[in-house]
């Protein structure tokens, strides 16, 4: 049992044990004070170690986890829970997903991507996977790392269901060290997270590269431009954009080797190719999947995002970093601003 929603309590699960999902789990547990909250890891011999050794040492080694929670590798012991976090990578949303049995409940999306095979944010593909549940995001500038020692940050809680869900969900996730702020832009909070690692990529490649810090400064800025552009085209906000699931996630992804996706771009940016950079690593760099379907996405619906185009084709190989950099910086001068509409 975990938060309070009037007089029942709320019971919370957590879909995926990978780094994030550990992570949270960790959270719930504290917001929780004392009540289970049920971790759901795909490799059956993992959930069995965290239970007996506290620790998840094939995603999240360094952490010991709190005694509220409990691992199981079989998902039909959340299908009956109030509230599910799902935290597998955004490529698996629909399949594991689908496995679960579809009634309401509130589903809050901690994946950041987009699905390459289908082009779907993250909130479409739940909405067909499970029609019947309450959709909400919840984004922002989280190593799972520093989330799971209990170092504090705050997130975007985006719920479709307006405040009344809010009202259910912040209680069961909020502690001192983990703040959610409410939002209601769903489509914004998704994007942002989805966007800032394709950016996270690229400001790798840029120190790899050895350009400097004016450099990476300024690709942050054109980046963000180009996040901008992305999610006010879908029907995000730009306020939401500039807050934590936005801007802040992309302050910190842009400027720390503990990120996996500017670690990527590090290597990139070194010489090594994708495909030696990803490879035999059991974590996830989501902007390398999102990448390509971004750009493509852009160019079919007409946006100018050169940033995301040139990510793509380093992950595709056809050209070496310095070149793909070249190209970026030969382009036509144009204003920094947006027309208005
Ligand atoms: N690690 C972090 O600091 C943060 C990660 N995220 C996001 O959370 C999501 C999950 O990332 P992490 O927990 O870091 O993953 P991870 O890199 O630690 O672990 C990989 C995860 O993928 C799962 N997986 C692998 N193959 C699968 C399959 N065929 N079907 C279903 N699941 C499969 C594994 O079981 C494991 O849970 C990603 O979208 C990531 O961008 C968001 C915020 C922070
Ligand atoms: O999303 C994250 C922090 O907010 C984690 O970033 P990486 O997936 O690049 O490690």
């Amino acid at each position: 049992m975990n938060g309070t929603s009037g007089a029942r309590p709320v019971r919370v699960g957590v879909v995926g044990a990978g780094a994030w999902g550990t992570a949270l789990a960790q959270a719930l547990a504290r917001a929780s004070k004392g009540g289970e909250v049920l971790l759901w890891a795909r490799e059956a011999a993992l959930a069995e170690r965290i239970n007996q050794t506290r620790v998840n040492d094939l995603y999240l080694p360094g952490a010991t986890i709190e005694p509220g929670v409990r691992a199981t590798s079989d998902l039909a012991q959340l299908g009956e829970l109030d509230a599910l976090l799902a935290v597998v990578p955004a490529q698996f949303l629909a399949s594991v997903i689908a496995d679960l049995p579809d009634r309401p409940r509130d589903l809050v999306l901690c994946a950041k991507g987009i699905e390459a095979t289908s082009g779907r944010l993250m909130a479409d593909v739940a909405r067909e996977a499970a029609p019947a549940s309450r959709l909400a995001v919840l984004s922002g500038p989280t190593f799972a790392h520093e989330v799971a020692a209990g170092l504090p940050t705050a997130v975007t809680l985006a719920c479709s269901g307006g405040r009344e869900q809010w009202d259910r969900l912040a209680p069961t996730i909020a502690s001192p060290a983990f703040r959610p702020y409410y939002s209601d832009d769903v489509i914004g909070a998704e994007i942002g997270g989805a966007i800032k690692n394709v950016l996270a990529i690229a400001c790798g490649v840029v120190e790899g590269l050895g350009l400097g810090q004016n450099a990476r400064a300024a690709l942050i800025a054109r980046g963000y431009a180009e996040m901008l552009r992305f999610g006010l085209a879908r029907g995000g906000r730009a306020e939401t954009l500039s807050g934590l699931c936005g801007l802040g996630d992309l302050v910190l992804t842009c400027s720390s080797t503990s990120s996996r996706n500017f670690s990527l771009g590090l290597a990139l940016g070194q010489g090594m190719s994708a495909a030696q950079a990803l490879s035999g690593k059991s974590s996830v760099a989501e902007g390398a999947a999102t990448a390509p379907i971004l750009a493509d996405l852009a160019r079919r619906e007409g946006l100018d995002m050169p940033i995301a185009q040139a990510v793509a084709r380093l992950l595709e190989g056809s050209a070496p970093a310095r070149d793909v950099v070249s190209d970026i910086l030969s382009r036509p001068l144009r204003a920094e601003q947006e027309p208005a509409a």
